[in-house]
């Protein structure tokens, strides 16, 4: 049994990471922080937790996250950085589900995050988490950059096409749509249900902070620098995240039924994506709760232009289930555990 803190137990992937890890056959979850709940049982915050998780909320310490083996931070960006040189001269573990690691340049990061990185020394090891592009870097890993929702979706979607130069890296496109669960759980007018409910609209059109991650990790498959244009929407559903991409891919190089092959091989031994047949139309739903992202692959009118659908829950594969595989590999523990969920329906 190894002993889990979470800092930012209250928010929607502190509380998701509670439902996976309460079932955890290796884990005991020991410290959960809440500052606005320190002293409130979690399990009466959060009743379906009855039974199976006997913690109480305490604020953030340190000296008593450094008592964990592993420590994930769920917490605003900004927040991570400033206790996970302590946790890891400690001995502890992190994985950071916000953005603190996530790029390699801090003078970038700084530019779309609005403040200095306090550490930029930790960034050349932090591990970026798509256990897809990096499973054996992480399992040696001390520091785990866990991806972001939207650059899950996109990146497993694009992938195997560039890895194998056969797109257009000058013209990509995601155009991808959130649920409102992927803005957490702080109160905002924006956020409201008669805000969101009943319309649907796109944001950060000119340029959203994920742009510059999912650059880096396509830029890496590819070999070259990409260009992406990248434009997020929020759509009115709770979980999920749709992403339909765009890719030019001239006839001599391949035809939808081979990129179909490389898509079904390059994912073929990768337990948490799942290559539709051809001419599939996956469905949010059908990932829902679980951490599987689903892939279908189409050519409209046999043209050159290539679309990919891929979906994801982006609590799930997209923030604390992608976390809990990356700390199975972590700790050597096989990567499903605790993530054999199946997706829920209806
Ligand atoms: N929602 C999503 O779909 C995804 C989110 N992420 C990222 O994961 C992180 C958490 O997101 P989410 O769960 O949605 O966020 P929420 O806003 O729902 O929750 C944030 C949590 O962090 C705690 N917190 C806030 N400020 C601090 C602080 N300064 N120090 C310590 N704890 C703090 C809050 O509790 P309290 O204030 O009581 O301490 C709360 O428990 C974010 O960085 C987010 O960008 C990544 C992928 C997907
Ligand atoms: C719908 C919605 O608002 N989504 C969030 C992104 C999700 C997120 O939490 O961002 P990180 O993965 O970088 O932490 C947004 O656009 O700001």
């Amino acid at each position: 049994m190894i002993r889990a803190g979470i800092v930012g137990g209250t928010g929607y992937t502190g509380v998701e990471l509670l439902r996976i890890l309460a079932l955890h056959p290796n884990v005991e979850v020991a410290v959960v922080t809440s500052r606005a709940d320190a002293g409130t049982r979690v399990d009466a915050a959060y009743p379906s937790l009855r039974g199976v998780i006997d913690v109480v909320f305490s604020i953030p310490d340190v000296e008593a996250l450094a008592g964990c083996d592993v420590v994930f931070f769920a917490t605003p960006n900004g927040t991570a950085m400033l206790m996970t040189l302590t946790l890891l001269d400690r001995g502890v573990k992190v994985i950071d589900l916000s953005a603190d690691f996530r790029l390699k340049d801090a003078a970038e990061w700084s530019v779309w995050y609005g403040m200095e990185h306090v550490c930029p020394e930790l960034l050349p090891e932090a591990i970026y988490g798509l256990p897809e592009v990096n499973r054996e870097a992480i399992k040696n890993a001390r520091l785990v950059a866990n991806p972001g929702c939207y650059p899950t979706s996109v990146q497993l979607g694009f992938l195997p096409l560039l890895e194998k130069g056969l797109a257009d890296v000058g013209q990509l496109i995601a155009d991808v749509k959130s649920g409102v669960s992927g803005a957490g759980r702080k109160a905002e007018l924006a956020y409201l249900m008669s805000e969101t409910g009943e319309s649907f609209k796109a944001y950060a059109v000119s340029g959203h902070r994920h742009l510059p991650e999912i650059s880096q990790g396509l830029k890496l498959a590819a070999g070259a620098s990409v260009n992406l244009t990248f434009v997020p929407h929020l759509i009115p559903m709770i979980r999920g995240i749709h992403a339909t991409l765009y890719a030019q891919v001239s006839h001599n190089k391949a035809s939808l039924e081979e990129i179909q092959a490389l898509y079904e091989q390059r994912y073929a031994y990768e337990p948490c994506v799942d290559v539709l047949p051809s001419g599939s139309h996956p469905d949010t739903r059908n990932v829902k709760g679980s951490n599987k992202c689903q892939i279908s692959l189409h050519q409209p009118q046999g043209g050159q232009t290539i679309v990919i659908l891929s979906v994801i829950d982006n609590l799930v594969k997209g923030a604390a289930g992608q976390a809990v595989q990356n700390m199975n590999l972590m700790f050597g523990f096989p990567e499903l555990d605790g993530l054999k969920t199946l997706a829920l329906y209806p």
